[in-house]
């Protein structure tokens, strides 16, 4: 995922917002049809009407009652960088009818977004259904173009960012999460953007080396089970030697001084009668991991037996670093019972703690991998574990409790027209007009209460004022809110030729602070894994009638004969 060489250089970071992160984000990342429509709202003459579309998902994903709002500054890269290449237009011109006329490409030639205007949630934000995440204003033609891309591009960002929320959730917030999902995501540019958007979402570092290259995720990693069995035996190290951590002395054979450590522990009462011969190729690959990582030292227990090889072996090098004055660091288990096998080894640290005197060896960091979820760790939270670090591939970045976000980009206004889509499905009618968000806060302002919709034009909520909220299609369904404070979702993040201010696009770690204040905020019934409380969605008096007032006119009366 190197730098985009884009599709025009000389736009390099055009509107000082940076190239997309992946080169396959340009103008054609989209699907044909909007081109076709392009083609036709150019030929009706139509294409320049200022058309404002509303970006907005319909419910929030596996069965909980928040999101997190994730991909906006890739959005405003795609738009700050929103031009065709000459290739891009004769392409578009072989792939649409040969009757398309050459005014069209002429005008695809001159398009870029600078009359394009977009307003946003901050990324990082906590967000629900229906309140709008991003509205774009522009010529309806090129807003039509940018609806798939800013789609896709909002679609799994949001979806993964949302998973890693829930999974920091369950885990709570004492423990490390690191995302292991590259070789199980669906291909690099999903492996990547799981990286990000899981760092985003509060996992703590990621063992993607692009992602740490590209977006400055903190790096981790342990060791496989090849490493493990790739030795054969103690007796095949040829370089035995190792200085000690204060550079005073060197150990002249390392090797020895491990088997010295497990026959004691062999015969000590922590250890005693829970192994026998530990896995000697298991031995010999926790020295050679030792010898080339002495003060990182970290061993992968499960490979032949965690209580009978794995441990013991991982113990007996370590107290050999320790002799040498050096701390490993940790164990990692993948296979088996995670809540015995982790309390067990924690019994066991401890009892060597006391045992040799060896300062900390209690608390050192128990990993845990293995095709872990939401519902395994809370398993696990709930049976009573030592886990310190947990380790999450396949269920986190391919979102397999649930594989996509529907995320939907709606005209709601043409040439200052409100427009709506009607449903039988109610939950698909669109909410019409140009309008603004707000979330309201209740007592002190901590959580938040409620957010409300407005048309543009109304005065905004105010601190204080008690206000009719109400929901957006059931009339029976409203509430007054005095809110402690008002807070405006939408910001300006691409004013176009507006003049107005642009909103900054704050460095990631920023938006993952941002994001976990954000879910700390929420009251806990909206956050609990089984049946949590709705958190509202509404719009304000003047809105729900003129939904209503539109729908009635929009809709065509029946007869009955
Ligand atoms: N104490 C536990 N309670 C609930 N689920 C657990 C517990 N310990 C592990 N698990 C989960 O149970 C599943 C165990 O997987 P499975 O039985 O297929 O094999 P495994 O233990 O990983 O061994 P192997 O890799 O050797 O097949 C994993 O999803 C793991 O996260
Ligand atoms: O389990 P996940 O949540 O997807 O996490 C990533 C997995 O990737 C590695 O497994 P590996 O590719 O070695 O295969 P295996 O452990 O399944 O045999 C690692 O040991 C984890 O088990
Ligand atoms: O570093 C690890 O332990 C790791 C990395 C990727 C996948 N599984 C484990
Ligand atoms: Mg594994």
């Amino acid at each position: 995922m190197a730098a985009a060489n884009g599709p025009n250089k000389e736009n390099k970071r055009a509107g000082g917002v940076g190239l997309p992160s992946n080169p396959m984000v340009t103008p054609l990342l989209t699907d044909l049809y909007q081109f076709t429509m392009a083609y036709a709202y150019w030929k009706a003459g139509k294409h320049q009407e200022r058309a404002v579309f509303d970006l907005y998902f319909r419910r929030n994903p596996f069965g909980g009652e928040y999101t997190v709002f994730a991909g906006l500054e890739e959005c405003i890269k795609l738009i700050a960088n929103f031009r065709f290449t000459e290739d891009d237009i004769s392409f578009i011109g072989s792939s649409l009818p040969p009757s398309c006329e050459a005014g069209f490409f002429d005008y695809l030639r001159n398009t870029d977004c600078s009359d394009v205007e977009l307003y946003a949630i901050s990324e990082g934000f906590v967000v629900f259904p229906k309140v709008p995440l991003v509205r774009v204003e522009g010529p309806v033609a090129v807003v039509q173009l940018l609806e798939t891309p800013l789609v896709n591009l909002i679609n799994y960002a949001s979806l993964v960012a949302t998973n890693a929320a829930r999974h920091r959730f369950v885990v709570g917030k004492s423990k490390l999460l690191v995302e292991y999902g590259l070789r199980r995501a669906q291909g690099p540019d999903g492996g990547v953007g799981a990286s990000k958007y899981c760092y985003m979402g509060g996992f703590d570092a990621t063992s993607n080396v692009t992602a740490g290259k590209l977006y400055g995720i903190p790096l981790r990693g342990t060791l496989s089970h090849a490493f493990v069995s790739s030795f054969l035996s103690p007796d095949d190290i040829s370089v035995k030697s190792l200085l000690s951590n204060d550079g005073s002395n060197v150990c002249q054979n390392f090797v020895s001084l491990t088997q010295e450590w497990l026959s004691k522990l062999k015969h000590s009462h922590i250890l005693g009668g829970i192994f026998g011969d530990t896995n000697r190729s298991e031995l010999a690959a926790f020295i050679s991991y030792a010898l080339a990582f002495p003060k990182n030292f970290m061993a992968l227990v499960d490979t032949y037996d965690v209580m009978k090889s794995g441990i013991p072996n991982f113990c007996a090098v370590a107290l050999a670093l320790n002799d040498l004055g050096y701390k490993a660091l940790g164990i990692r288990l993948d296979s088996g019972d995670l809540a015995y096998l982790s309390c067990k080894s924690r019994k066991i640290f401890r009892a060597i703690e006391r045992e040799y005197r060896v300062p900390n060896f209690g608390k050192i960091t128990i990993s845990a991998s293995s095709d872990l979820n939401e519902e395994t760790i809370d398993a696990l939270n709930k049976q009573g574990h030592e886990v310190d670090l947990f380790g999450i591939g396949t269920h986190l970045v391919t979102c397999y409790a649930q594989p996509a976000l529907g995320v939907v980009f709606k005209l709601v206004e043409i040439n200052n027209q409100p427009r709506i889509k009607l449903s039988e499905d109610i939950s698909k009618v669109s909410i019409p007009c140009k309008k603004r968000c707000y979330r309201l806060y209740g007592k002190e302002g901590c959580h938040p209460l409620v957010d409300i919709i407005t048309r543009e034009n109304e005065p905004p909520p105010k601190v204080g004022e008690r206000i009719l909220c109400r929901h957006p299609f059931t009339e029976s369904k409203r509430a007054y809110v005095v809110p402690q404070r008002v807070e405006e979702l939408m910001k300006c993040f691409w004013p176009g030729r507006s003049g107005k201010d642009r909103e900054e696009l704050l460095p990631i770690k920023q938006i993952r602070e941002q994001c976990m204040k954000q879910l700390e905020q929420m009251r806990p019934d909206h956050m609990r894994r089984l049946n949590p409380t709705p958190y509202k969605a509404t719009v304000s008096a003047k809105l729900y009638d003129f939904i209503h007032s539109l729908w009635l006119n929009e809709a065509p009366v029946g007869e009955l004969r």
